[in-house]
């Protein structure tokens, strides 16, 4: 089926995911939290996931915990490692049974809005490594899915920790590549506005990092120059988790998340999907005409009786030779015999049939080799 079926097909109400990542102590656990107890206000109660193996207690509860799954002091104890290391290895067991995982989700997504995922505080674990991919790419091939990026505003007020959450946060978008809202949080004590005029406003970053007259004004001048390209692609909102200001621009942001998922990312991940699925069928093609190839030439072996049309520069082929040689030796002929090389030989070697080349000097016979290899096939045949 082409993608342009696939989009056009009428398509069941599908719920958006939300990956909740941001550094430790951003407000991720909280914002659920609020996120949570809004949509059940709401009356369409959201499907939680908690990535987080290193979570004492959850505000929430959620319906996948993968603290149920994995016990993360265990795998510590265990595998002697340290808390990354355990997170990290949690996070890969859980992974090995995320296609479980994935039908429990099916079941509901008819009836949910919303599928939450709250990730570690070890932002880098999940972002970066290989079992965070395959979760956030599953659930995209999936389902809408939208990265929410938050933001302990009050620690980002300067330039220097601004811009360094900015280039994490660009890192994601072009991890994961999917849509992407910046969520500041915590506005009830810093409001967010500075950020977004730092974001619009290229001259009004370039005033605040003139007061820091160090090298690193200079670097971050260049870098924010590369940044402002960045943030045109952003939704931007402030959110205060405590109190639940902010939490109707967050979902409108959502909303257009949502969209554009469906515009612009979707296609491209059916795109990879095909292409992905038609590599493998090239693949299956290919080890199915590889098995061919050995019955071939296992059928040739059992029929080794039957007398080989070859001359005498070829009695390699006789029976005791035949066990005999080893790999090196054929390609070191191959070797002497390079740039004398027929189209017809080189049809043989496609064929398996590398073990007894004809040489030149062979090339009278080739008539004979050719109708002892059809009959080799015909009998592979029967
Ligand atoms: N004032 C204020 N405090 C907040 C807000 N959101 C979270 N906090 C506080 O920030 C601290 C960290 O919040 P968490 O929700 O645990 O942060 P987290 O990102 O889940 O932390 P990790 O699990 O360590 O990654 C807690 O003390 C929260 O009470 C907010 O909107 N306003």
């Amino acid at each position: 089926m082409s993608s342009s079926e696939t989009s056009s097909a009428p398509t069941e109400k599908q719920p958006t995911t939300i990956l909740c990542i941001g550094m430790a102590g951003s407000g991720k656990t909280t914002l659920m939290q609020r996120l949570n107890a809004d949509l059940h206000a709401k009356k369409t109660p959201p499907y939680i996931l908690n990535l987080d193996p290193a979570v004492s207690s959850l505000p929430f509860t959620a319906n996948i915990d993968i603290r149920d799954t994995v016990n993360y002091k265990e795998v510590m104890k265990q595998y002697n490692l340290g808390p990354n290391g355990g997170i990290l290895t949690s996070l890969n067991l859980f992974t090995t049974k995320f296609d479980q995982v994935l039908k429990f989700v099916d079941k509901r997504a008819g009836s949910v809005d919303h599928i939450l995922v709250d990730t570690p505080g070890q932002i880098e674990i999940f972002t970066w490594s290989a079992s965070g991919a395959i979760i956030t790419d599953t659930l995209a091939a999936t389902y809408p899915t939208v990265v929410a990026y938050i933001i302990d505003t009050p620690r980002t007020t300067s330039p220097a920790t601004f811009m360094s959450n900015m280039l994490y946060a660009c890192s994601i978008l072009y991890k994961t590549k999917l849509p992407f809202i910046l969520v500041f949080n915590k506005t009830d004590v810093v409001s967010h506005s500075f950020a977004v005029d730092w974001m619009t406003d290229f001259e009004s970053f370039q005033q605040a990092l003139q007061q820091d007259a160090t090298y690193m004004s200079s670097l971050m001048n260049s870098m924010s120059l590369v940044l402002d390209e960045f943030y045109s692609h952003l939704k931007v909102v402030g959110v205060s988790a405590v109190t639940g200001e902010g939490i109707d621009d967050f979902f409108e942001a959502v909303k257009a998340a949502t969209k554009e998922y469906e515009t612009e990312y979707k296609p491209e991940i059916e795109r990879l999907i095909q292409e992905k699925a038609s590599q493998h069928i090239q693949e299956k093609e290919e080890q199915h005409r590889q098995q061919q190839l050995s019955k071939l030439m296992n059928d040739m072996k059992v029929s080794k009786g039957t007398e080989v049309p070859l001359d005498s520069g070829s009695k390699r082929m006789e029976d005791e030779q035949w066990e005999e040689e080893d790999e090196e030796e054929y390609e070191n002929e191959d070797e002497d015999d390079e740039g004398e090389e027929t189209d017809d030989e080189q049809e043989n070697t496609l064929l398996g049939a590398s073990r007894f080349p004809p040489s030149s000097s062979q090339q009278q016979n080739d008539a004979k080799f050719k109708a002892w290899l059809n009959q080799a096939n015909e009998s592979s045949m029967n």
